[in-house]
């Protein structure tokens, strides 16, 4: 942990990615190193771009998200394990929050990136990558989304834990289109801390992991998907009566993990028949694959 004084104000900014899971299964663990989620998830060119600043004016840690002060949680962890001085943290997100496109995660990379780079820590990658997951999985925010985040692509997380030990792999892809539609909120700390709902996620996120391991493709990833979807009880009514309008155009689409939102990737671009579907059950937002992964801007 840096300990110097902060004596001019001193400023960055990173940008991370949005990443939906599209199903998963929680690896309970102590130790917040080896605890998170394995499944599959893909990542989109939209995401959270944050700054960060230090010096004699900032006073208190200070967390902001597309304007407001909010409590931050995951973000002010990952400042509190990178430095002791008071620091200002500004999110802007293209992304819903809470809707299950990993914001929190992305905000916690940004503001470990940023941080890094404002007050030259000159910490690597794999250290600022392991401190946004810690932060993610004490705060209950997430479990496996940053390792996600840091890899791009369609990414099959295959054993649990923070990205520098855990075993990745990824499905080859375009950067395709992915379309989604935003129904609501839906908070992953009272998902992940309902009994009940873990044990269906985990006997639904152990089955499609195997299917998707048999066909490792970006249509079966969706089918995978939906089916866990299905399986597991968390869709309200509004889902699935959005997923049965796209199956009954010919598109697989599921709902993104943990959120009121659906999304799909269809096999060209999405098909305007696609969006106007979706755009009768709420707010229509299109992304592309997004195969590269955080940057300093
Ligand atoms: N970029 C961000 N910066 C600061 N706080 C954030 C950010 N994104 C989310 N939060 C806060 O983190 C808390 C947890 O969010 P939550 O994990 O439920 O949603 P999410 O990360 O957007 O989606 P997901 O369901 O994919 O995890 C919320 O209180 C939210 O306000
Ligand atoms: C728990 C989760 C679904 C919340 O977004 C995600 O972090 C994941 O895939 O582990």
């Amino acid at each position: 942990m840096q300990s110097e004084s902060v004596d001019d104000t001193q400023t960055a900014r990173a940008f991370a990615p949005a990443h939906i899971t599209g199903f998963f299964q929680i690896h309970d663990q102590n130790d917040p190193m080896k605890k998170g989620s394995t499944g599959c998830g893909v990542v989109l060119d939209g995401g959270v771009y944050t700054t960060v600043t230090a010096g004699k004016e900032i006073d208190n840690t200070k967390i902001f998200l597309n304007g407001e002060k909010v409590a931050g949680h995951t973000s002010k962890t990952v400042v509190e394990s990178m430095t002791e001085y008071p620091v200002k943290v500004e999110s802007i997100s293209d992304i819903p929050i809470e809707c299950g496109f990993g914001a929190s995660g992305a905000g916690a990379l940004g503001t470990a990136y940023a941080l890094n780079h404002a007050l030259s820590l000159e910490y690597t990658s794999t250290r600022l990558n392991d401190i946004a997951h810690v932060a993610e999985v004490r705060n209950g925010s997430g479990l496996g989304d940053v390792a996600g985040q840091v890899h791009g692509g369609i990414l099959v997380r295959m054993t649990p834990g923070a990205p520098s030990i855990i075993q990745t792999d990824q499905i080859p892809t375009r950067e395709r289109e992915v379309c989604c539609v935003v129904l609501g909120k839906l908070s992953t700390s009272s998902v992940l801390g309902d009994k009940y709902m873990v044990k269906n996620i985990n006997a639904a996120g152990k089955e499609a992991m195997k299917k998707l391991m048999q066909k490792p493709t970006a249509s079966n990833f969706m089918l995978c998907s939906r089916e866990f979807t299905m399986n597991t009880g968390l869709a309200e009514d509004k889902i699935i009566d959005v997923i049965e309008a796209a199956e009954n155009a010919g598109v697989i689409a599921s709902q993104a993990m943990l959120g009121n939102a659906v999304f799909s990737v269809p096999s060209v671009t999405c098909a305007p028949e696609l969006v106007s579907i979706f755009s009768e059950f709420g707010e229509v937002l299109r992304f592309r694959i997004r195969t590269g992964s955080i940057r300093i801007v």
